[in-house]
């Protein structure tokens, strides 16, 4: 589909972010926040669920007009380092947000500013929301964006991420059901 890429630098935490605008964006744009997932994003790991809810956005997106916000935020803000350390410590029993207190690191260290920044910056302030997180909604109310509806994304549950996106609606509140999806 045709994409337009858009770089940001200068932004609240200095790093490069990108937006992705797909399809034709109308006032009040469907807007996802992707956080960096190397490992699920581009080598199809199937620990947690970014690869798929990568495709399913970017679906949705092409249909609705709006934006992806890809923001380097790789392991919930951790780093890649990180994450493959929190990674082991899962595969000795700890769940994925004990693994990081386990590495002196927060839950989550995600700072969802620069997405307001970027999105002001493409003269947008009102969005439908594609997440599942809380967390997004509220940062971004905060933010000063205006929120008309947000949606949850499909669940994308396998045997491998299955204690992972458990821990996320326990631990984090996260709107996913999982278990209608029979998991
Ligand atoms: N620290 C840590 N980060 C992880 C782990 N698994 C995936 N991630 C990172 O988590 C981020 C994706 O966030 P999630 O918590 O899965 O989902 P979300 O983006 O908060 O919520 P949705 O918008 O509903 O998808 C990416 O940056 C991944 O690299 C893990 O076990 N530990
Ligand atoms: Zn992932």
């Amino acid at each position: 589909m045709p994409a337009e890429l858009i770089s940001f630098h200068g932004l609240a935490d200095r790093r490069e972010h990108l937006a992705v605008r797909i399809g034709k964006p109308g006032r009040v744009p469907l807007v996802r926040l992707h956080s960096e997932c190397l490992t699920g994003d581009v080598f199809g790991s199937l620990r947690c669920d970014c690869g798929p809810q990568l495709h399913e956005a970017i679906a949705k997106i092409d249909r609705a007009g709006g934006y992806l916000l890809y923001l380097r935020q790789e392991g919930r803000g951790i780093g890649l380092y990180n994450k493959l350390d929190a990674y082991r410590l899962q595969d000795q029993g700890l769940d994925t947000f004990a693994a990081n207190r386990k590495l002196g690191r927060a839950d989550d260290e995600r700072d969802y500013t620069v997405a307001a920044q970027m999105l002001r910056s493409l003269g947008v302030d009102e969005i439908d929301l594609l997440t599942n997180n809380p967390d997004k909604v509220e940062q971004l109310r905060g933010a000063g964006i205006v929120l008309r509806s947000v949606f949850s994304t499909d669940v994308h549950s396998n045997p491998d991420n299955y204690r992972y996106l458990k821990a996320k609606v326990v631990e984090a509140r996260h709107a996913i059901e999982l278990e209608r999806a029979g998991s």
